[in-house]
């Protein structure tokens, strides 16, 4: 059973919700599994991840985490499923996801509170424990969103996401604003996560390169179909779909087998 399941998906936005976007989507990402999804820009990665936190309505198709199908909660249920944070989505934008009147501790331990976990403390803890996770100086906890760096933004949204215990984390775009060593940080911070706590991850980039030595799959989205899926290797090097083949095409670091961030192995 695979901790997050995506069937069938349909997804229709717009006025009176008439333009479909998404048409019958499958995805898969099993505990400690890295999924790269794929795609140009417009061809629905963001309305699939929005789609499995509830974001957007679906118009047809089953999402399933740890084989519960959340798709179908409403009301009570639904509250407590998004208080219980199995799903996690960090969005693209730090700055639009972060209360820039929150202080950055506050903020992590937003998550842990909701859930009703432990007392202000324990809640602290946990937020000073995140962030040293993705590698913060607990000291920034005082500041305001507005006062970081772009980098350190971007990881407040992944330790806010982490101070929950996530079994799925879909992150969309966490690497493209960042410059090669907070690039990197990221990137091992999210190996070690799979390996150490068998969190399911779905990676949005268009950072084929990020991918390649971090993925297990790769999923490709096209005018919000799949169009192609298998071992992240197979696809960035031989790509079977012709759409596939031209999106690699147009990256210049996916022509050789040399991995930009090769995955550890302690
Ligand atoms: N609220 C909305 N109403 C109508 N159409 C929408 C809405 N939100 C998104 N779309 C359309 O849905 C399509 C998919 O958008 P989406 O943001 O999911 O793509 P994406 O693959 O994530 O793109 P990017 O790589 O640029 O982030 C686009 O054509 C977009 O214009």
């Amino acid at each position: 059973m695979s901790a997050l399941e995506v069937d069938g998906v349909e997804v229709r936005l717009g006025r009176r919700a008439t333009t479909p976007i998404l048409h019958g989507v499958d995805l898969t990402a099993r505990s400690g599994e890295i999924v790269g999804l794929i795609g140009e820009t417009g061809s629905g990665k963001t309305t699939l991840a929005r789609a499995v936190v509830g974001l957007a309505p679906l118009h047809a198709g089953t999402v399933r985490v740890d084989g519960t199908p959340v798709s179908g909660l409403r009301g009570a249920e639904l509250r407590r499923f998004r208080r219980g944070g199995r799903v996690q989505y960090v969005f693209q934008d730090p700055l639009r996801s972060l209360d820039p009147d929150v202080t950055v501790l506050d903020s992590v331990a937003e998550g842990p509170a909701i859930r009703g976990d432990g007392q202000g403390a324990d809640r602290r803890a946990r937020a000073v424990a995140a962030l040293e996770q993705v590698g913060l100086d607990p000291a920034l906890g005082d500041r305001l969103p507005g006062r970081l760096s772009g980098g350190q933004r971007q990881r407040v949204t992944i330790a806010r996401a982490l101070a929950v215990d996530p079994r799925v984390l879909l992150l969309d775009e966490p690497v493209s604003a960042l410059d090669a060593a907070n690039r990197n940080h990221v990137l091992r911070l999210l190996d070690r996560l799979r390996r150490e706590r068998e969190v399911a991850i779905v990676l949005i980039t268009h950072d084929l390169g990020s991918l390649a030595g971090i993925a297990d799959r790769i999923v490709v989205l096209y005018r919000g179909r799949v169009v192609e899926e298998g071992p992240a290797a197979r696809v960035l090097l031989e790509p079977a779909d012709p759409y596939t083949q031209r999106l690699i095409a147009s990256v210049p670091s996916i022509d050789g087998p040399r991995p930009i961030y090769a995955r550890s192995t302690t």
